[in-house]
């Protein structure tokens, strides 16, 4: 019976009541349909104290006995009787004699409270005194009472008790406990308008996530020359890199200089400009800087695809005779068996084990009598002419040696590299030849450790709504969509965010099931989170009167032990650095 009552006690009651429920269906954001939500209206006595308030959750009994619907409230408006038909109608004098006297009787038993809220997709059972959770909706009873979710409630029943803590949730004061590492292996995505502080809750999000899961690994991709700041006591305290596609500073002092000088220094980060400059030049002395070569045709090798790309076009082209075209059908053939018999796959990289092959080709090529100088020998001498070429002798560091660190499994090897990359034709070609490299070689290897987080801030430049080949949207694209759908199997996961999302391939938006979303004031933006999550219009709408640093934290079998949507005020990073750089003055 005690162990009743405590559960019981974790649902307030309200003195509230269900007044009205309403419909509502509009098109999808994409036109193609249309999405029903239901808003439903809550009425409890008038109180200018009262417990309400936008973000928390409601019980509200069903036609099922012992069966409670879960609401979240998302507006909360003051009603008094004398208000209702006091509209222009009425002349100014008595209009205004009406409203001092509402003004007067607030406190009394002619003023109630409508609370808006909408379903959350989830019903709660109670049994015997045992809780139980469960996605579904089960029709309410109109004018049954109403039950208030207490802090303790969300922390039992939603929040992860040995969770990583990102803030405090909104109008309950109480850490927000995630589960970050299941989080990323489900990608996140951070959506939000420029200044909602979109970099400071990344930035929270590493270092949280580098400090609790010693096998991780962080990528931050940074065309916004933010993260070498936000992160610099991390890079510091952590075996780390900073990788760069500029000339390295000739020495220290102008390191301290020149990084200073050319990164993003946050107004209130003045103050410390000293210590950062300080820890850029700890970072130049500890050699963690990293000149970052790019071939200059960006591309520095064949894969075993291409290559079959290369012959099937020649069998394809009009121009080719039809006499050599069973000779690249046969070179074709060869190259298949080679694969399977070493178990070769399309992005292998070709090396000189084909040039028998192609010498056979060429034999063959012969016997049939083709004539010198015919397009199937200059393709096989163009062929092994490539091969012959071997890479400069000069060590530099490229993609590889990046992939090689990045893959590095000994634990004293780094864990942050902030990659940064300015010009964002080179990010999206640096992003793509990455994530190949390291795709291509974990799915070789024969463990998936260490977990990698892929940080790609603007996403929409990316995996923008449309690709060209000219400006490698093409290519990135391509590869942050593997990265999102297939990299999950191989511990390659994302985080993504952006401020437009309608700019955005949104085909992508389904393979993150984690979404920190602040103030987005486009409704394209916002209807897009709703028809994704099925999440209420009037919920997602509440963003709009976010502060800087609030989030609506929406997950999907993730971040929370509930998919139930949560609004929390992010700690901040800065503050979090601010501390930590005290260290390097
Ligand atoms: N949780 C928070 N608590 C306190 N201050 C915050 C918080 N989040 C962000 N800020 C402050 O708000 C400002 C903007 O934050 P931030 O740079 O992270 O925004 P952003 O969305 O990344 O902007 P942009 O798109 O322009 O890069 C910063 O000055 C930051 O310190």
């Amino acid at each position: 019976m005690e162990k009743e009552k405590g559960i019981i006690m974790l649902f307030k009651e309200l003195n509230g009541r269900l007044r009205e429920i309403k419909t509502i269906t509009r098109p999808t954001a994409d036109g193609r349909g249309t999405i029903t939500f239901k808003t439903f209206m809550v009425e409890i006595p008038f109180s200018s104290d009262t417990q309400i308030d936008v973000g928390k959750l409601l019980l509200v009994e069903t036609i099922r006995k012992g069966v409670y619907l879960i609401l979240e409230i998302t507006d909360y408006i003051p009603q008094h009787f004398g208000m209702i038909n006091l509209d222009g109608t009425i002349p100014p004098e008595l209009r205004n004699e009406i409203m001092r006297r509402i003004e007067e009787t607030w406190n009394t038993n002619q003023a109630w409270i409508d609370v808006i809220a909408t379903p959350v997709g989830y019903i709660m059972k109670e049994e015997d005194g045992k809780i139980e959770f469960k996605k579904g909706y089960v029709p309410p009873l109109p004018a049954s009472k109403v039950k208030l979710f207490t802090s303790e409630a969300l922390e039992k029943f939603i929040f992860y008790p040995e969770g990583t803590i990102l803030g405090k949730s909104v109008n309950e004061e109480i850490d927000l406990k995630v589960n970050l590492l299941k989080a990323i292996n489900y990608h996140i995505g951070v959506f939000a308008y420029t200044g909602s502080g979109k970099s400071n809750l990344t930035s929270l999000i590493v270092r949280r996530a580098l400090n609790k899961y010693k096998d991780l690994k962080v990528v931050i991709i940074d065309v916004s020359m933010e993260y070498s700041i936000l992160l610099l006591d991390e890079l510091l305290s952590l075996n780390s890199r900073l990788v760069t596609l500029d000339r390295l500073p000739s020495n220290e002092l102008d390191a301290g200089k020149r990084l200073l000088r050319t990164h993003v220094l946050p107004e209130e980060l003045e103050d410390v400009r000293e210590s950062i400059r300080k820890g850029f030049i700890k970072l130049y002395t500890e050699q963690k800087l990293r000149r970052l070569y790019i071939p200059p045709q960006g591309i520095s090798y064949l894969s075993y695809g291409t290559l079959i790309e290369m012959i099937r076009s020649q069998i394809e082209d009009k121009y080719v005779s039809t006499s050599q075209k069973p000779l690249f059908m046969a070179l074709l053939q060869s190259l298949d068996n080679l694969m399977r018999e070493r178990k070769l796959t399309k992005d292998d990289i070709v090396d000189d084990t084909i040039n028998p092959l192609l010498r056979e080709a060429e034999e063959k090529a012969r016997e049939a009598g083709v004539r010198d100088g015919s397009v199937i020998f200059t393709f096989l001498s163009s062929i092994k002419t490539y091969i012959q070429v071997k890479p400069s002798e000069v060590e530099e560091y490229d993609v590889e040696s990046l992939a090689i660190e990045i893959l590095d499994q000994d634990p004293s090897s780094p864990r942050l590299f902030v990659v940064e990359t300015p010009n964002i034709d080179d990010a999206r070609l640096v992003t793509h030849l990455l994530i190949e490299n390291i795709y291509m070689r974990r799915k070789r290897a024969y463990s998936s450790l260490p977990v990698i987080l892929f940080v790609l801030d603007e996403a929409q430049e990316f995996i923008p709504f449309e690709t060209r080949q000219k400006d490698y949207t093409e290519q990135s694209s391509s590869s942050v969509e593997k990265l999102l759908r297939h990299g999950r199997k191989y511990h390659l996961h994302a985080l993504i965010s952006t401020q437009r999302l309608a700019y955005l391939n949104t085909n992508v938006l389904q393979q993150i099931h984690t979404y920190f979303v602040s103030t987005l004031p486009r409704p394209y933006d916002r209807q897009l989170i709703s028809d994704t999550f099925g999440i209420s219009d009037s919920l997602v709408d509440r963003t709009l009167n976010f502060d800087i640093g609030q989030w609506l934290l929406i997950s999907f079998k993730a971040a929370l032990k509930e998919d139930i949507p949560v609004m929390f005020k992010a700690e901040n990073n800065v503050q979090e650095l601010k501390e930590n750089l005290k260290r390097y003055t």
